[in-house]
């Protein structure tokens, strides 16, 4: 039978945002850790952390090279560096897959033997199937090819660009874990047949850094779902398909804050908290 995928729209969205209550502090609500960046991209690390920060998370933690904590810390002094207990991960914004060190892949898998959720993005993507944690993958349609490409699934840009529900389909089965393939259009799936489409409201989005963004956005929304990813792994299907929607009207409105001129990257992370305050007054809660 052939998938039914079902458009996420602003009342999902509005269900996957985890607001703080007066018993809770930063830990309780999430912390997020990141390996991401690299003195070839600095700037995936400081437009992840930034947009983690503004998606609402209990603390962040980067890990990464000197100058890039400098970075880090620079735009966000909120971080923490270095390692410690988190409750999600993201890795491999601003990684080149073919030139990581012994150092950076020490923190690779140091990171996936925690158990805890983890997005793989860029340089990591290839890391799928070290572990067992719950997992969501980012890949363009590009990064997607050389993924399966590399577990002998022949396919191609081309054939992928052609018809991404199928592909991303196919590789949530073949992988065994979640996929968010990026595009004009985002599909959203997982093993279990649940399958998500979304429809990116604004095309300034195809500007380099916004994935970065959408990483950060996803990894803070996994963090502050913990409790909820540790009885129901398959809610993280639902937590990236939230990832996607809020990061397209966060682009919108920074669009339109300039009247439908382009954006940058940050400026979507920026609109975040404006696109979040609004889902939770939908809510009434
Ligand atoms: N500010 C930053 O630090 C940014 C870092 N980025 C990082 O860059 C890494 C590579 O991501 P991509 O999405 O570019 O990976 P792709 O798989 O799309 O491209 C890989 C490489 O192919 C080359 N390439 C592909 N298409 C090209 C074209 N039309 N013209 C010229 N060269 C082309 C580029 O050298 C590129 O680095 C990732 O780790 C990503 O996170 C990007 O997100 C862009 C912004
Ligand atoms: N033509 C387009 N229209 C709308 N959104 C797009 C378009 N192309 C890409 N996007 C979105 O922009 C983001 C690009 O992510 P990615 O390819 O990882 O870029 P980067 O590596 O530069 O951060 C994704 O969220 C994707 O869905």
């Amino acid at each position: 039978m052939a998938t039914e995928w079902r458009s996420w729209r602003a009342d999902d969205a509005a269900a996957w945002i985890a607001a703080p209550g007066a018993d809770d502090d930063k830990y309780s609500r999430g912390v997020l850790g990141l390996v991401s960046g690299s003195v070839e991209f600095p700037g995936a690390a400081v437009l992840g952390v930034e947009a983690a920060h503004r998606t609402g998370v209990g603390l962040v933690r980067y890990i990464g090279p000197r100058g890039v904590r400098a970075a880090v810390l620079l735009r966000r002094p909120e971080t923490v560096v270095g390692r410690g207990r988190v409750q999600a991960w993201l890795l491999g914004s601003g990684i080149d897959p073919t030139r990581r060190s012994f150092v950076l892949l020490g923190d690779l898998q140091h990171a996936l033997a925690d158990g805890v959720p983890v997005v793989l993005d860029a340089g990591a993507l290839d890391l799928v199937g070290t572990h067992t944690a719950p997992t969501v993958i980012t890949p363009h349609h590009r990064e997607l090819a050389r993924l399966l490409a590399a577990r002998e699934i022949r396919s191609s840009f081309e054939e992928i660009r052609a018809d991404p529900a199928e592909w991303a389909e196919r590789a949530a089965r073949e992988l065994g874990v979640v996929v968010l393939l990026k595009g004009a259009t985002t599909h959203v799936c997982d093993p279990a047949g649940n399958a998500f489409v979304l429809e990116a409201p604004t095309h300034w989005l195809a500007t380099g850094g916004t994935g970065d963004v959408l990483g950060g956005m996803l990894g803070a929304l996994a963090a502050t779902h913990h409790a909820r990813l540790a009885r129901d792994a398959e809610a993280l299907t639902s937590l990236a398909a939230t990832a996607v929607w809020i990061h397209g009207e966060a682009a919108r409105r920074a669009s339109a804050a300039n009247g439908g001129g382009p954006i940058v990257a940050l400026d979507i992370a920026q609109a975040v908290p404006g696109v979040v305050g609004e889902l939770l007054a939908t809510r009434g809660d």
